[in-house]
């Protein structure tokens, strides 16, 4: 320990005085080296985040090279803006997550709620969007009503739902993570619905990489707000932190007995016994949180259907990738049947097709996507 000290001090008195860093890459520097031999910043899996954080350290101090361009790869999940405090970069940067409280108002919130029953209630028609029941109710002869609804999926033709996806508070925060061009990628209003007794309003764990054929995940993020109070008991969200450090793993859908939701798939080999974090949250609270990032909910066992509004981002300039031949190919072949299905469309259709027609310009410019 009082090596890693002495390295540590040596790091800052080296790095910082000659450095042309800014204030906050300064404070950033600072904070980070000391928070993570102390493991002060963060009470979460603090073993983990000392070792991991120390090779990074090792690395800088073997090069010792103070410029920008190495700082950037030390920092590499954010960018410098004036928004996020040191603290909050130093989380993200290890955790994968970044929870922010009382971020959308009761009032958006409400109005989001009322285009929800609209559609529900069949009185609009959006193009483009998909209305998915849970596997318990579609596979049932329960006649669905406005409660049969789990999820909807790509609302960004829906002028009232996509308002989410274009608060400017929502983006100064994605603006951190994607930098200034911004694209909506995927919109979703999830409406976790009681479970019916066999497990199935469960979201297996998985990353949100495996759905998308677009890079680098590091200019990729998820911002998810609460509708309502979420809690372990009506299925928050459930995260494994630091995760998105890893890479992207073999997906499949669970075996699980009761049945498992259209394209649900699960990281292959999940083992429970990982530490994990509920994310309980309140009312228009929001989570920004990597691609990467392993994530689930667990069952709904309240009477209330749980409700959240989520968008993921990408910069303008991330590119599509070609998935065959990768793990992402069994999902690609599923997205692919259903927009055949769902299009009408014969033939040459590819995944990125498929991406492209959802994706919606939100600040800057449209690039690459
Ligand atoms: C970061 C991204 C993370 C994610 O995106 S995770 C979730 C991804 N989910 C999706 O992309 C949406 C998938 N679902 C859909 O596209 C549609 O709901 C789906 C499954 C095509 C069904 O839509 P429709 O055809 O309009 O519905 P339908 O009532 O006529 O049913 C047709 C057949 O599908 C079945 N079905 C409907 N909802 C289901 C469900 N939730 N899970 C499993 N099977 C389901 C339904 O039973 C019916 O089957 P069958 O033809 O009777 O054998
Ligand atoms: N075999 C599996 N593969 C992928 N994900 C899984 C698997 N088993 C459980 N999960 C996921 O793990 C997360 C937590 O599941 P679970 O409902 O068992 O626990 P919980 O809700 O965290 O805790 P509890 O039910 O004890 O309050 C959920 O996202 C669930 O879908
Ligand atoms: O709201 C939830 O349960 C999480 C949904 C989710 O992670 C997803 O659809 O990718
Ligand atoms: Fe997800
Ligand atoms: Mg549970």
């Amino acid at each position: 320990m009082l090596v890693c000290v002495r390295t540590c001090v040596r790091a800052c008195v080296c790095v910082l005085p000659s450095a042309p860093l800014t204030y906050g890459q300064q404070t950033f520097l600072l904070l980070y080296l000391s928070s993570v031999f102390t493991g002060s910043y963060t009470g979460l899996l603090p073993d983990r985040n000392m070792s991991r954080a120390a090779d990074r350290l090792r690395l800088l101090i073997n090069h010792l090279d103070p410029s920008p361009a190495s700082i950037v790869s030390f920092i590499p999940y954010t960018f410098e803006t004036d928004l996020l405090t040191p603290e909050q970069r130093v989380f993200y940067e290890e955790n994968g997550f970044l929870l922010i409280k009382n971020l959308v108002s009761e009032e958006d919130i409400d109005r989001f709620r009322k285009a929800f029953e609209r559609i529900c209630r069949q009185e609009v028609k959006v193009p483009g969007l998909v209305v998915m029941r849970d596997v318990a109710i579609a596979k049932s002869e329960f006649v669905p009503d406005q409660k049969a609804v789990s999820k909807l999926q790509d609302f960004q033709e829906d002028p009232e739902l996509f308002r989410y996806c274009s608060l400017p508070q929502i983006l100064k925060y994605v603006e951190c993570f994607t930098g200034p061009n911004i694209m909506a990628m995927h919109t979703m209003l999830i409406n976790k619905p009681p479970d019916a007794g066999k497990k199935t309003s469960r979201h297996p764990m998985h990353q949100d990489l495996h759905y998308f054929p677009f890079r680098p995940a590091d200019r990729i993020v998820c911002s998810w707000t609460a509708m309502e109070k979420v809690t372990r008991q009506n299925g928050c969200l459930v995260v494994l932190p630091g995760t998105h450090q890893g890479t992207l793993q073999e997906h499949d859908y669970p075996e699980w007995e009761g049945g498992v939701n259209k394209m649900y798939h699960g990281v292959r080999g999940y083992d429970p016994q990982q530490p994990r974090v509920h994310l309980e949250m309140e009312k228009g609270d929001t989570v920004f949180f990597h691609p990467l990032l392993i994530h689930g909910s667990g069952m709904n066992q309240t009477q209330g259907f749980r409700k959240a509004i989520s968008c993921h981002y990408a910069s303008g300039d991330c590119y599509y990738i070609d998935v065959k031949g990768t793990t992402q190919e069994n999902i690609e072949n599923e997205a692919l049947d259903i927009a055949v299905r769902k299009y009408g469309v014969e033939g040459d259709v590819h995944f990125k097709d498929v991406w492209m027609i959802r994706g919606r310009l939100v600040q800057g410019e449209r690039l690459s996507l």
